[in-house]
């Protein structure tokens, strides 16, 4: 298989053969990568942004789909193309089979882990809402992102807030025992010690949902993200 050039001494370039390099990964034998000839950047080029994954982390009801709403909303007025993967809506298809136990909450996060990553590739700011309440799954997200390209929000917001805007009425049900396993009642979440951004209140305010999403974009644009 000719998939290597060599350099010759006349600086022409000649095929070399060489046996592909052949491997396996997780359950998979035998596999190659497939390179495309249009990258990341050609993609980025054309669309004038860098790929990237915005994580909101926080507990039910601490304002995640608000902000990446929002935030979405902002860049797309303002020509960036964005996508939101919602950890409800998620769970209605891809992650329909997951349960909220510690090693399905895991599988989770490293599924839209993966999904994310490719929306990044695609040159896409990508803004992953979810509880992920375990550090450890974050921060394996972030090793599938690197050259800065996960970008985590934490939701500092008091449980006592979250549970009082209880919208869908689920804080109430796992007070009386009818939800096992509720994040922030009895299971665990682990705050974030190293996000890039903190959502917190100020003078015992949330800040708005517009306010929320202007902190994320001057992020973005601080950072160069908002240019290919
Ligand atoms: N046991 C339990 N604990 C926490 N949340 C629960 C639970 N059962 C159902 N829900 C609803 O599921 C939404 C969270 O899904 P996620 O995929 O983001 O959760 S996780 O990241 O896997 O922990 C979460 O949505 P948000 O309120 O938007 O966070 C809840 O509506
Ligand atoms: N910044 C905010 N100020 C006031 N209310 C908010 C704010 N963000 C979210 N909310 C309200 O709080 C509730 C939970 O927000 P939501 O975005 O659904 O949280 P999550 O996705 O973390 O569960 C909703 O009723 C929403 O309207």
């Amino acid at each position: 298989m000719e998939h290597q050039q060599q350099l010759a001494g006349d600086g022409s370039r000649s095929p070399v053969k060489e046996k592909p390099l052949v491997s396996t990964i997780g359950k998979s034998t035998n596999i190659l990568w497939h390179n495309c000839p249009i990258g990341q950047s050609e993609r980025q080029n054309l669309l004038g942004q860098k790929g990237c994954v915005i994580w909101i982390t926080g507990l039910s009801g601490s304002g995640k789909s608000t902000l990446a709403c929002a935030l979405s909303r902002e860049l797309h007025c303002s020509g960036h193309l964005t996508y939101v993967l919602d950890g409800d809506n998620l769970r209605h298809g891809l992650n329909r089979d997951l349960s909220f136990k510690a090693e399905d909450r895991a599988e989770n996060i490293r599924r839209v882990g993966e999904v994310a990553k490719l929306f990044a590739d695609a040159g896409i700011i990508c803004i992953a809402s979810l509880i992920s309440p375990y550090r450890r799954d974050r921060d394996a997200c972030r090793v599938l992102l690197p050259e800065s390209r996960f970008i985590e929000v934490f939701m500092d917001l008091p449980l006592e807030i979250c549970e009082a805007r209880d919208p869908k009425g689920l804080y109430k049900l796992a007070r009386s025992g009818k939800i096992k396993g509720f994040t922030g009642i009895d299971d665990p979440y682990e705050s974030p010690v190293n996000s890039e951004i903190v959502i917190k209140m100020v003078d015992g305010e949330c800040p708005s949902p517009k306010a929320m999403a202007q902190h994320v974009l001057c992020y973005l644009e601080e950072n160069g993200y908002l240019q290919a």
